[in-house]
C-alpha cells in the first residue's frame, strides 16, 4: 500500500497541500484529479522526496518511504527530462542502468517498450527529433524500465492520440495486475473514468472525494431525466409547463434533459411526454465523472 498520509506543505504564505489523505492499494491503479493548482504535482513530487513536506509523510507498506524505497519507484514528472540530443534507446538503456538494470537486459527492454508503445523513431533520431507525443512515450518507459514496484505519473496521458493512450493504458493495467500500485494524475476524466478501479479528487490540497467511480456516483446529485420523443412538436417540452418542479435543462438532438425536484412523479412526466409523441427513451442520466468533479470542485 501506497499511503500519502495527513500532508501538509506551504510555499511561502500559500498553504498548498492541507493534509492531503489517501492510500492506493496494490494492483490498484488509483487516478489522481483536480482543479490546475490543486496541489497534484506538489503530493507526487513529496512522494518521490523532491520536495519535503511540512508536515505528513508518504508511507509504503506502512514505513516512511526513503532513498532506498524510492530507488524502486517509477516516476514520470510533469517537468519531462530527457536528454534531447539523445537517441531515445540510448537515454533509455542508461537510465535503466542507473537503476541497476544489466545493459543487455536494458537494451532488450528498451526495444520491446519501444515496439510495444509503438515509438515512430529512426535509429539514430535524437529525441528532439520526434514528435511531442513519441517523446511522451519514451518518459512513460523511462519511468518503467526498471521494473518498479510502484509506479506515480504525472499526467502520463496527456497529449497522446486516441491509439497511443490505449497503449500506454494497457502497459499500466499490467503493472497494475502484478500487484504494483499506479497512482496517475490527469484531466481527462472519461480515460479515468473508463481505466481506474479507484479515484480521488483534491480540492485546495485536500481530498474531497475518493472511492470507486460507482462510489462517488451514488453520493453525486442524481443525473437529470432524459426524455427522448419522436413524431413530437419541436417544443413538445412546454407541455411540462403545467408540471410543478420541472425544469428543462436542455436539448441534444430529439433528447430533453429535464431536472425533476424530488416528489414529482417520474410516471406524471411520461404521461405528458407520451401525449406529446412517441416514447423512445426515457432514464436518468448516469452522472459522468466529469459531473462528479465539477460537484466536487465546485463548479
Ligand atoms: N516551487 C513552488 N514555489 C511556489 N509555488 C509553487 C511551487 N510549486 C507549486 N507551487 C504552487 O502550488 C500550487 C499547486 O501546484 P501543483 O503543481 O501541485 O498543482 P496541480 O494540481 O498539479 O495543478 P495542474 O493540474 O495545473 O498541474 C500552485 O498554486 C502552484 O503555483
Amino acid at each position: 500500500m501506497l499511503e500519502f498520509h495527513a500532508l501538509h506543505k506551504a510555499f511561502g504564505e500559500r498553504k498548498v497541500l492541507r493534509g492531503l489523505t489517501f492510500g492506493v492499494r496494490p494492483g490498484e491503479l488509483f487516478g489522481f484529479c483536480g482543479a490546475n493548482g490543486a496541489g497534484k504535482t506538489t503530493a507526487m513530487r513529496i512522494a518521490l522526496g523532491v520536495l519535503q513536506a511540512d508536515s505528513g509523510e508518504v508511507r509504503l507498506q506502512g514505513r516512511p518511504v526513503d532513498a532506498a524505497s524510492r530507488a524502486r519507484f517509477g516516476y514520470m514528472p510533469e517537468e519531462r527530462g530527457l536528454y534531447a540530443k539523445m537517441t531515445p534507446r540510448d537515454q533509455l538503456v542508461h537510465f535503466a542502468v542507473l537503476s541497476g538494470v544489466e545493459r543487455s537486459v536494458a537494451r532488450r527492454r528498451a526495444e520491446e517498450w519501444m515496439e510495444r508503445l509503438g515509438v515512430v523513431a529512426a535509429p539514430k533520431d535524437a529525441l528532439e527529433k520526434l514528435s511531442l507525443g513519441n517523446q511522451q512515450k519514451v518518459q512513460l518507459i523511462a519511468s518503467l524500465i526498471h521494473d518498479p514496484d510502484v509506479l506515480v505519473l504525472d499526467e502520463p496521458f496527456s497529449g497522446l492520440d486516441p491509439v497511443a493512450v490505449d497503449a500506454m493504458a494497457d502497459a499500466l493495467t499490467d503493472f497494475s495486475r502484478r500487484g504494483v500500485p499506479v497512482v496517475f494524475s490527469s484531466h481527462q476524466l472519461d480515460l479515468v473514468e473508463r481505466l481506474c478501479d479507484r479515484v480521488g479528487i483534491v480540492r485546495d490540497g485536500a481530498l474531497v472525494a475518493e472511492g470507486t467511480v460507482e462510489e462517488l456516483r451514488s453520493g453525486a446529485d442524481r443525473g437529470p431525466l432524459e426524455v427522448e420523443l419522436s413524431g413530437a412538436e419541436d417544443d413538445w417540452s412546454r407541455a411540462l409547463e403545467g408540471v410543478d418542479g420541472v425544469e428543462v435543462l436542455g436539448k441534444q438532438g430529439r433528447t430533453v434533459l429535464l431536472r425533476v425536484a424530488d416528489g414529482v412523479p417520474a410516471a406524471r412526466i411520461l404521461e405528458v411526454a407520451g401525449a406529446a409523441g412517441e416514447v423512445e427513451r426515457f432514464g436518468r442520466r448516469r452522472p459522468a465523472l466529469a459531473d462528479i468533479f465539477r460537484e466536487s470542485v465546485g463548479g
